[in-house]
């Protein structure tokens, strides 16, 4: 388990790490520097080219660090890749750089042409790269530094990145913090930022992989892109559908469709073998007009248009062969669908997640322990528990013995002995049915008998996915121009 996730640590303790991995060597630090640079290019480019200009103004602001030289290399690093950019440097100490940052500076420096210092921070820019202080920074912020950070604040830019963490951002409160767009985590995943009094302050969070990750067991972490290893293996060769599982989708009513249509293209997208959905009777023929490789079953339907109570019969005519449930998107809180919905936990060994309107205190209360994943966003966990902070959603895991993924723009996975934050995504998926697809991903993993996912881990790997498939679909469609339903082009590109 924690193979999927990567340990998080304060800047003390990252601190210390670094200097008992590297132990004052110089050449191995530069290493790690030019990885990181070259990282943090690929990420400003790759996920955010598409709003800079092909020779973009750059600024980037540099400390006396590793993190300033972390900066500069970023910028070489552009530099190398889109030689037309233009690249101001403002310095809150030059003369006091570190060996590798120097080193770095005199490389960027060397193009006399594109690089000029600049002695204060104002202007336009496109890009600005903040290494002005990293994970070594000490309150009180020294006058110069704070200056800078007010400075930069003020400027405007199409997009602001920090590197590691935002200059003033740190264990302890420092007053001044720079305000970012992007924050491309170094090597180590830094624990204010994932502070709740620090939340939206350093905007998407990124993490670059430089490959000394201290493999320690900690209370939080972040999901790792390992966690998509077990679904990038060629499948086995003697293997037929019923291989790699049946989930059993309970989803949709008459003023929410739509939904039940998005659980099922998701599912069968994550790999599962076979589908069944329990859906309103006049509901199945287009459905299944519309994803003919899912079995729908039409159900009957109470007056307001949801799955009636007598559905249960068509749930026992099939039951056993499901190797998990997922139930709850566009259900409605009908009590009587949500009977049926309880009436079907109880009758079912296998492995269960509940999304939406299946979210309240009656189902949950059928639950299963251990084999249950609920998927709410903040106002679906209210209706069940009393705080939506990181405590609340430990101690719900832990006496309910369910795994939760409680989503939001920074989803958060608990069980009672594991916390993991997923960073993955980005606004394009604050619209209509990305939890209906979430939801439909979380089942088809923990339906799949190959995998043999726990709920934590299919809750880690759907959030993972679905906003890994956000980040993709965003370099098509951009951020506004796009519908949930673009998603299910681009499950290939992720697995
Ligand atoms: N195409 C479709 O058929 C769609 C169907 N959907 C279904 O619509 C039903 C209603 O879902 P809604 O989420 O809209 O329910 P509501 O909008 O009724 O949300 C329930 C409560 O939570 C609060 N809330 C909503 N989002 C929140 C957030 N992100 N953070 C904090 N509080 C929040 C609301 O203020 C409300 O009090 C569900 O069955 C859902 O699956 C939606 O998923 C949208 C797409
Ligand atoms: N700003 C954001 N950044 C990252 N992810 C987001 C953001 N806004 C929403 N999401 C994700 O989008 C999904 C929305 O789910 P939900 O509110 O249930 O939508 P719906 O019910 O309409 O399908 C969740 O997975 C959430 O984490």
């Amino acid at each position: 388990m924690e193979n999927f996730c990567d340990s998080i640590l304060t800047c003390k303790e990252s601190a210390e790490f670094e200097a008992d991995f590297f132990k004052g060597d110089v050449e191995k630090e530069l290493f790690a520097m030019r990885q990181a640079s070259k990282k943090i290019a690929e990420i400003v480019l790759g996920e955010f080219g598409r709003i800079l200009e092909a020779s973009p103004k750059i600024l980037v602001l540099s400390g006396s660090g590793h993190n300033g030289g972390d900066a500069l290399g970023a910028a070489l690093e552009i530099l190398n890749r889109l030689p037309s950019s233009k690249i101001d440097v403002f310095f809150t100490d030059k003369n006091r750089l570190k060996p590798n940052t120097q080193k770095i500076c005199g490389e960027l420096f060397s193009f006399k042409n594109s690089v000029f210092e600049v002695s204060e921070i104002s202007g336009e820019y496109d890009l600005v790269l903040e290494g002005l202080a990293g994970m070594s920074l000490k309150p009180p912020l020294r006058k110069g530094l704070e200056r800078a950070i007010v400075s930069a604040n003020a400027l405007s830019a199409k997009l602001k990145v920090s590197v590691d963490l935002p200059a003033g951002m740190s264990d302890e409160p420092c007053g001044a913090v720079f305000k970012s767009d992007l924050c491309v985590m170094a090597g180590i995943a830094k624990a204010p930022l994932f502070n709740p009094e620090n939340r939206g302050i350093a905007g998407r969070l990124r993490y670059a992989d430089l490959g000394f990750l201290p493999n320690l067991k900690t209370k939080k972490s972040i999901v790792s892109e390992r966690v998509l290893k077990p679904l990038l293996k060629l499948r086995n060769v003697c293997s037929d559908k019923r291989s790699y599982g049946h989930l059993f989708v309970f989803a949709g009513s008459r003023n929410y469709a739509g939904a039940a249509l998005m659980n099922v293209k998701a599912a069968i997208r994550s790999g599962v073998g076979l589908v069944s959905a329990f859906v309103p009777e006049n509901l199945a023929p287009s459905f299944a007009a519309a994803e003919p490789a899912a079995i729908w079953i039409p159900c009957p339907t109470t007056e307001d248009g949801s799955l009636s109570l007598e559905t249960f019969s068509l749930f026992r005519e099939r039951a056993g062969k499901e190797t998990a449930v997922l139930a709850g998107s566009g259900l409605s809180g009908n009590p009587e669908t949500l009977a049926l919905v309880s009436e079907v936990l109880r009758h079912t060994e296998a492995k269960v997640v509940l999304d939406a309107d299946a979210i309240s205190k009656s189902v949950i209360a059928s639950a299963k322990e251990n084999r249950t994943l609920i998927t709410p966003h903040h106002g679906e966990f209210l209706r069940v528990a009393r705080s939506v902070d990181d405590g609340g959603l430990s101690d719900f895991s832990k006496s309910r013995k369910i795994a939760i993924l409680l989503k939001s723009e920074l989803s958060r996975i608990a069980d009672g002995s594991n916390f993991a934050f997923n960073i993955s995504g980005s606004p394009i998926l604050s619209r209509a049915g990305s939890g209906d697809i979430l939801a439909g991903i979380a089942g088809g993993l923990l339906a799949r008998a190959d995998l043999d996912f726990t709920p934590f881990e299919s809750g880690c790997a759907a959030a993972f996915i679905a906003g890994k498939i956000a980040e993709k679909a965003c370099l098509k469609y951009g951020e506004n121009a796009y519908s949930s339903s673009c998603a299910f082009d681009f499950f290939r590109e992720i697995f």
